[in-house]
């Protein structure tokens, strides 16, 4: 049978305000450890990508997401895991992010994003957000 904690869904959040980015470092323990990211989640069972995306911001960062798109989704195999990404970019939102599980966070510019340590999954994310920016 096949192993389906091997396999997640997980929506994921570009947060954005005045052309900068909101990112958070995963801990040591998690898969992909230690790299950054941009927060996000599981999505339950019977859950819409919708919901877990903002389910997650409210969780993981504090934020009320109030205007978000799709920018893609995005399937990625990990020596060890699969994940298929549901990514949205989050263009307002109320609260002030903040890392509320107590995780590593901070906002950057787009230049930054090429230069952080993210998983390898998210390069496609960040070539898809150069293109929308122009
Ligand atoms: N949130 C997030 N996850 C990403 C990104 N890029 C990427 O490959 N992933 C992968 C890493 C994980 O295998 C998976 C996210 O699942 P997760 O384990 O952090 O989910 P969760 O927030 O529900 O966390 P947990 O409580 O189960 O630890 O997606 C990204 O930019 N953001
Ligand atoms: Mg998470």
């Amino acid at each position: 049978m096949a192993n389906l904690a091997k396999h997640v869904q997980v929506a994921v959040g570009v947060i954005t305000r005045n052309d900068q980015f909101f990112v958070c470092r995963r801990r040591a323990h998690q898969h992909q450890g230690n790299k950054w990211e941009f927060p996000g989640g599981k999505i339950d069972l019977d859950e819409s990508p919708e919901h877990a995306l903002r389910r997650e911001l409210s969780e993981e960062i504090g934020i009320i997401a109030r205007a978000y798109f799709h920018l893609l989704n995005l399937d990625f195999s990990y020596p060890d895991k699969k994940v298929s990404l549901h990514v949205f970019v989050v263009s307002d939102f109320s609260g002030e992010a903040y890392g509320a599980e107590g995780q590593e966070s901070k906002w950057v510019g787009f230049n930054d994003l090429l230069s952080l340590d993210f998983p390898d999954a998210n390069r496609t994310i960040i070539e898809k957000l150069a293109l929308i920016r122009g």
